[in-house]
């Protein structure tokens, strides 16, 4: 017959894991369920050395999907003979379990159930687990851990464990099962957390909603805004067609916007709080829930705020390489023929495009650092100064190269007579307004520090010793620049 456990539950799965001999002074650990993850955890069990003995309502079904090493018996029997149960059954069977309560009682029970969505309300699973058994302890974990993972080891996924129970002993236990099998427990407490590691993987992307709901209307906004400026307003008015600029050149008209008001919002909460504090004339004040919420998503503004940049360089890149530019490019040699100039050069036109390129280029590279220095890994690499340097002062930079680009890019085309006549009102206002005033908050807010050092450093040489520059305790305005 042959081996259904060659096949590997995913396409390019590991067929076979190398069992080692089960070692019978080893606990016996005990899985209900013969599923998915069933398999998989028996798999992983026996490799890490573990007797395991599988209970299933029909035992002879399904003994052919598990490595000959496990026992597949029915549920009273591997409940009797396991000191750790594993109950990998979906929870709303898990009350026709009770006939194996007598066998279950003074035995750790390992929940390894998910909810089907996010539940902001108890009981969890875990917990009416617990009141179903409860002369067992419940231990609850794994179910962050897919089957896939567990089928193909720690090394190709997420390493950690979360586990929770009431009773200590039972979760040492469970602990070393972990270890043994080559995952890390993160002891999250009592029974009392399950609900929290249940919600853990059923969460999607909780705290990116917000920043990419706002880039997307940012966009959007733009979007429509250029749309009716450069291709619906020359269609109406002069009955010019220009629908041909909708998937390039007004998507790179928009996205520097959205990229550029993004920056901003990931540095005007810090003023807002800074101005707070200074109001407030404390730092020991919580700062309302918006601002909290604000300033623990800047790394995710700042990452969509690249993301439209780096989709921004990548537009303008390609821009010569259209059927389009090359028209208008022979079309505007032709013209220069006929009116006999022999040379176009204007050098006022090159400097303005030289300089809003160069603005440009220097904020993306900046704003590439931000970006790698937003990575845990490169961020633990590093201490707070360097981090607060990187991600505030040269933050701060790239966000005025980015206000730079646009102005100079404004100013390029302001006096270019081939450009259509509505061209530079366009969306500047809303652009900029935003960026202006993250600029000009750090600069209100570092001017008094700068006269603070410079007055320090007068005292100092009035006093004629060298002063170092140190914040001082009492000078609140070093904290607050630091926001
Ligand atoms: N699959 C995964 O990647 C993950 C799964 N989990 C959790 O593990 C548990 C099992 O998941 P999975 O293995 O995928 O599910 P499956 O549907 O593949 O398996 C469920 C098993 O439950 C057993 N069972 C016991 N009583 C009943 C009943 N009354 N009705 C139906 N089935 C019953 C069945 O085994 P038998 O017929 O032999 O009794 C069945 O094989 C779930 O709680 C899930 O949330 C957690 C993390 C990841
Ligand atoms: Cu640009």
């Amino acid at each position: 017959m042959p081996d259904p456990m060659a096949r590997p539950l995913i396409p390019g799965g590991t067929p076979h894991l190398e069992a080692s001999a089960p070692n019978p002074s080893n606990p016996v650990i005990g899985i209900l369920g013969t599923g998915d993850f069933s398999r998989s955890l028996a798999k992983r069990l026996l490799a890490a050395g573990y007797q395991v003995v599988v209970g299933s309502r029909t035992p002879k079904r399904f003994v052919a999907l598990f490595p000959e090493e496990a026992e597949v018996t029915t549920q009273m029997e591997a409940a009797s003979q396991a000191d750790v149960v594993f109950v990998a059954v979906y929870p709303e069977h898990h009350p026709t379990l009770v006939a194996v309560k007598p066998a279950l009682a003074g035995k750790t029970l390992v929940d390894v159930s998910n909810g089907l969505r996010p539940s902001a309300f108890g009981p969890s699973n875990a917990e009416l687990l617990a009141d179903h058994f409860p002369e067992s302890a419940v231990v609850k974990g794994f179910n962050t851990v897919s089957a896939w993972t567990l089928q193909r080891g720690p090394r190709d996924g997420n390493r950690q464990v979360f586990l929770c129970s009431d009773s200590q002993k039972a979760k040492n236990s469970v602990k070393q099962i972990c270890h043994r099998m080559g995952f890390v427990p993160v002891d999250m407490g009592l029974l009392s957390a399950s609900l929290e590691i249940e919600n853990m993987p059923l969460r999607l992307f909780p705290s990116w909603r917000v920043p990419i709901v706002c880039s997307a209307a940012l966009f959007a906004f733009f979007y429509l805004y250029n749309f009716a400026r450069d291709v619906l307003h020359p269609y109406v008015t002069a009955n010019k067609s220009a629908f041909y600029k909708m998937p390039i050149d007004t998507v790179n008209l928009s996205l520097p916007s959205a990229a550029l008001v993004m920056l901003a919002l990931v540095y005007l909460p810090g003023l807002c709080a800074a101005v707070l504090q200074l109001r407030r004339g404390t730092k020991y004040r919580r700062f309302p829930g918006w601002l909290d919420r604000w300033l623990t998503a800047r790394k995710q503004f700042g990452l969509c705020s690249f993301l439209c940049a780096a989709l921004h360089a990548v537009y303008s890149l390609s821009l010569p390489m259209r059927k389009s530019a090359r028209y208008k490019l022979i079309n505007m040699a032709y013209k220069q023929v006929q009116s006999r100039v022999e040379d176009s050069w204007v050098d006022e036109e090159v400097w303005r495009m030289e300089l809003y390129l160069s603005a440009g280029i220097a904020a993306l590279g900046l704003l590439s650092l931000l970006a790698v220095t937003s990575l845990p890994s490169v961020a633990g690499a590093i201490n707070w100064r360097e981090f607060s340097f990187v991600q505030s002062s040269l933050g701060y930079c790239a966000l005025a190269a980015a206000t730079a680009h646009t102005l100079l890019y404004g100013w390029s085309r302001a006096f270019d007579p081939s450009q259509y006549r509505f061209y530079l009102p366009p969306t500047f206002v809303p652009t900029l307004l935003l960026p202006a005033a993250a600029l000009l908050g750090r600069l209100a807010l570092l001017a008094p520090c700068a006269a603070a050092r410079l007055a320090r450093i007068r005292r100092g040489w009035e006093a004629g010793r060298h002063v170092r520059f140190a914040p001082a305790a009492d000078d609140g305005m070093e904290d607050v620049s630091n926001v």
